[in-house]
C-alpha cells in the first residue's frame, strides 16, 4: 500500500467485494436484506437472481449511484461510498443502462475511456478483444445492440482494470456474442482481473463462473460453485448403462445399493438407474462386479432451471439473519443456503 493509500482492509490484496450486512429501503421496498458476502480476488463470480431480486441495485451501490441504507460495500480494498473515486478508477464497468454518444465513433469512445482511465492503452487493439476492430472509425449511433455491448465492454477494459463489474453481459448478444463474451471474461481473468457479473443467461453462468451468489427478494440464498449447489439439492441423478448384457444378478446387486431409488431395464444392453448423485461411482463399481462390462454411460444432472427454481421460489422461512454473517443454514432444498 502506498501512503496515499486509503484502504482499510488489510485483506485489500485478497478480496475483491466485499459486502457487511448491506441493506437498501426504497420506502417501504426492501431492495436488499442483510447482504453479506465475499468475492475474492482472481474469481468469476455470477450473481444471479430472478427480476427485482436486488442485483442492480447491489451493483449500483458498489459504484456509489445509490447508497445503502444498512452495511458497507468494499470494493477492491476502498470503501464504495468514501471512496467511490478510487473505487470508479479501479474498476471497469458494463453498467445495464449505458449511454453512447450516437455521434461518436468507437475509436472516439474508447480515447474517452482510456483518457478517463489515465491510461495508455491502443483504442484500436480494445476494440480488437472485443472483435469490433473493423468499425473503429464507424458512428455508434449506426451500430447494433450487440456492436454497442461490445463497444461499451471495450470501454470498461481501458485502464486493464483489476475488478469487472458487468450487468447482464449478454444481453443482446447472439450465441456467437454470447461465447466471445465468455472468453473475453475468461481472458481477463487469466489476466490477474477479478470479474462480478450479474445475469439471467444461466448458460453462460454455468460456463463461465468459478462461484455464484443467488439473490431473492434482496437476500443472498446461496454462494457457492455450480456444481455444488446442484449436489447440494439431493435431487437424483440418473445414469443411463449400456453393457454387454443386462443380467438379474446386475439388476439385483444395483438395486441393494443405498441411495439407488429404481433400476430400469430399457433393453438388453441398457439400463437406467435413478440414484443420489453420490451412489453414482457405486453404482458402476456394482455393475462391474456382478460381472458385466460397462460399455458406455451417460449422466443426467438436475438441470440449471430446475436449481435455478429450487434456490429462488421455496418457503422463504428459515432464512433471517441472527447475526449478519453469511453462513450455512439448512435449506429444505439441501444446498449450501446462507442466512444473509
Ligand atoms: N429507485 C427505486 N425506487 C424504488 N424501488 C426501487 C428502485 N430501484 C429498485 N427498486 C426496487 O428494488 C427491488 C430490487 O430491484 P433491482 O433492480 O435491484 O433488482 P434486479 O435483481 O436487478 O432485477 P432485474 O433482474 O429485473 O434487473 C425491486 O423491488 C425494485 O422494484
Amino acid at each position: 500500500m502506498s501512503q496515499l493509500d486509503t484502504r482499510a482492509d488489510p485483506l485489500a490484496d485478497e478480496i475483491a467485494i466485499e459486502l457487511v450486512g448491506l441493506g437498501k429501503q426504497y420506502g417501504d421496498v426492501t431492495a436488499l436484506n442483510d447482504v453479506t458476502l465475499t468475492v475474492r480476488r482472481g474469481e468469476i463470480f455470477g450473481f444471479l437472481g430472478p427480476n427485482g431480486a436486488g442485483k442492480s441495485t447491489t451493483i449500483d451501490i458498489l459504484l456509489d449511484f445509490v447508497r445503502p441504507t444498512g452495511g458497507t460495500a468494499t470494493v477492491l480494498g476502498y470503501d464504495a461510498q468514501d471512496d467511490s473515486l478510487a473505487v470508479r478508477q479501479a474498476v471497469g464497468v458494463l453498467p445495464d443502462g449505458y449511454h453512447l454518444y450516437d455521434r461518436l465513433t468507437a475509436r472516439q469512445h474508447l480515447e474517452f475511456a482510456i483518457a478517463s482511465k489515465g491510461s495508455d492503452d491502443d483504442p484500436v487493439e480494445l476494440l480488437e478483444r472485443v472483435g469490433i476492430a473493423d468499425a473503429a472509425d464507424r458512428k455508434a449511433g449506426g451500430f447494433s445492440k450487440g456492436m454497442k455491448q461490445r463497444l461499451v465492454l471495450a470501454m470498461a477494459l481501458a485502464g486493464s482494470p483489476e475488478l469487472l463489474i458487468l450487468d447482464e453481459p449478454s444481453t443482446g448478444l447472439d450465441p456467437n456474442g454470447a461465447r466471445e463474451m465468455r472468453e473475453i471474461i475468461r481472458a481477463e481473468r487469466d489476466h490477474g482481473a477479478t470479474v462480478f457479473f450479474s445475469s439471467h443467461v444461466l448458460e453462460q453462468v454455468e460456463a463461465v463462473c468459478d462461484r455464484v451468489g443467488i439473490l431473492r427478494n434482496g437476500k443472498l440464498v446461496a454462494v457457492d460453485t455450480i456444481d455444488a449447489l446442484r449436489d447440494a439439492l439431493g435431487t437424483d441423478a440418473r445414469l443411463v448403462l449400456t453393457v454387454q448384457s443386462v443380467t438379474d444378478d446386475v439388476i439385483d446387486a444395483v438395486t441393494a445399493l443405498p441411495g439407488v431409488a429404481d433400476v430400469h431395464a430399457d433393453s438388453e444392453t441398457r439400463l437406467t438407474v435413478t440414484c443420489a448423485p453420490e451412489t453414482k461411482t457405486a453404482v458402476m463399481h456394482a455393475v462391474e462386479v456382478a460381472g458385466e462390462t460397462i460399455v458406455d454411460f451417460d449422466i443426467e444432472e438436475t438441470s440449471l432451471e430446475e436449481m435455478f427454481a429450487a434456490y429462488t421460489t421455496e418457503d422463504d422461512t428459515d432464512t433471517s439473519s441472527k447475526d449478519g454473517e453469511a453462513e450455512p443454514a439448512t435449506p429444505s432444498a439441501g444446498g449450501e443456503e446462507v442466512r444473509a
